[in-house]
């Protein structure tokens, strides 16, 4: 008997935007029997899903409903694929229940909250946004003019592992420097607790004048956030597989191909590339060198991880950035050797005297732009 759930097309019959908005917080997952073209489907999406479905009159793979369908948890799918962060803080001890007062985070990355605002209003505002720019095409052309990787020029004034990085930080200051020493591309932390960023640091730099295309470095764990980057001027946004589970990376990256912005889909380990590699439409990979799990940097990540999945990297033209832990010229030859043509650094250039300048001495020469 061919399963019900077989070609499973969410079509706007089957939904009404009425019902949902009486529904409940994106996150909590519409459960039940749902009638598609005449025929019953039981089957379970967030309300974000079912949204975007409703715009986009998208089809969803039968196999992501099965996920759903079958009752699994988020976290029990996420664990299933190896992630061990959680997207929600777990309660200390399940006798304790597991309100907010009562969850314990076991990693900074389990403490990221985020204030709600009305999904349809931050959708609304990103439709006002300054137009978007092209991340991607900025990195490839820097790429070749300079012949050695794109920088993405970050701006953090402190890290949870490194404490406060620059007392004298005015984040318009550092973007405009590293725009005319040679960036490509810059990343602007806007996470408030463990990075001291926010949006108001992304809005102020776009609303610059600075022309380099911008990557929102937040923890993204809900849609609404893409969106509110979007709002706020970014072109770009961070998806780390450390976190999100197939199905959300899936999702996020095409609500970020309908922004038109760039999804900069990070990994750690070879369990999260190939996982990443499984997903249609990716373009740009970062292999992260900083494991968000020890805070421990070992640069050679980057080179063992393209030695196993190179080929295959080139063959579907991804474009893939080095990040973290890259100081020196050699850091630099090191992961063009290894075959990235993008990195992303930080720490070596917010923490110099002049950051902008610091982007020759990071390359041995000076950079065109
Ligand atoms: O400051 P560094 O070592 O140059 O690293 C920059 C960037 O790669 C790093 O900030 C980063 C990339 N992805 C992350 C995820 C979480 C925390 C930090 C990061």
């Amino acid at each position: 008997m061919e399963s019900l759930l077989a070609g499973a097309h969410l079509h706007p019959a089957a939904f009404s935007p009425a019902s949902l908005s009486r529904c409940h917080p994106p996150s909590v997952v519409v459960r039940g029997v749902h009638h598609v073209g005449g025929r019953a489907v039981r089957c379970a999406y967030t309300k974000d899903a079912i949204l975007y479905a409703l715009e986009h009159d998208e089809m969803f793979n039968s196999e992501e409903v099965v996920q759903w369908e079958s009752g699994k948890t988020i976290n029990t799918i996420a664990a299933a694929q190896g992630i061990q962060i959680s997207r929600r803080c777990r309660p200390r001890y399940p006798s304790e229940g597991s309100g907010d007062d009562k969850a314990v985070p076991r990693h900074i990355l389990e403490q990221i909250r985020k204030a709600k605002k009305p999904l349809m209003n931050v959708m609304e505002s990103s439709e006002n946004a300054p137009p978007v720019r092209d991340f991607i095409g900025a990195l490839t052309a820097a790429y070749g003019r300079n012949g050695v990787p794109a920088l993405i020029a970050e701006i953090k004034k402190a890290s949870p592992g490194r404490g406060v990085l620059r007392e004298n930080f005015n984040p318009v200051e550092i973007a405009q420097a590293y725009e005319a020493n040679g960036a490509a591309c810059i990343s602007i932390f806007t996470d408030e607790k463990h990075f001291q960023g926010s949006f108001e640091s992304l809005e102020m730099i776009r609303n610059s004048g600075v022309k380099c295309p911008l990557l929102c470095k937040e923890f993204i764990i809900d849609s609404w956030q893409i969106y509110y980057a979007r709002s706020k001027g970014a072109d770009a946004i961070l998806l780390i597989a450390a976190v999100l589970p197939d199905l959300d990376l899936k999702y996020m990256l095409r609500v970020c191909k309908n922004l038109g912005m760039a999804a900069l889909i990070e990994v750690q380990d070879e369990r999260e590339l190939d996982r990443v590699l499984k997903i249609d439409g990716v373009e740009l990979i970062g292999i992260n060198n900083l494991s968000l799990e020890t805070f421990v940097v070992d640069t050679s990540n980057t080179r063992m991880l393209m030695e196993k999945r190179g080929d295959t990297i080139r063959d579907r033209g991804i474009l893939v950035v080095g990040e973290s832990g890259l100081i020196t010229p050699d850091d630099v030859a090191y992961a063009h050797s290894a075959g990235v043509s993008a990195i992303l650094v930080g720490e070596s250039l917010i923490k110099a005297e002049d950051p902008g300048r610091a982007i020759a001495g990071l390359f041995g020469k000076e950079l065109l732009h």
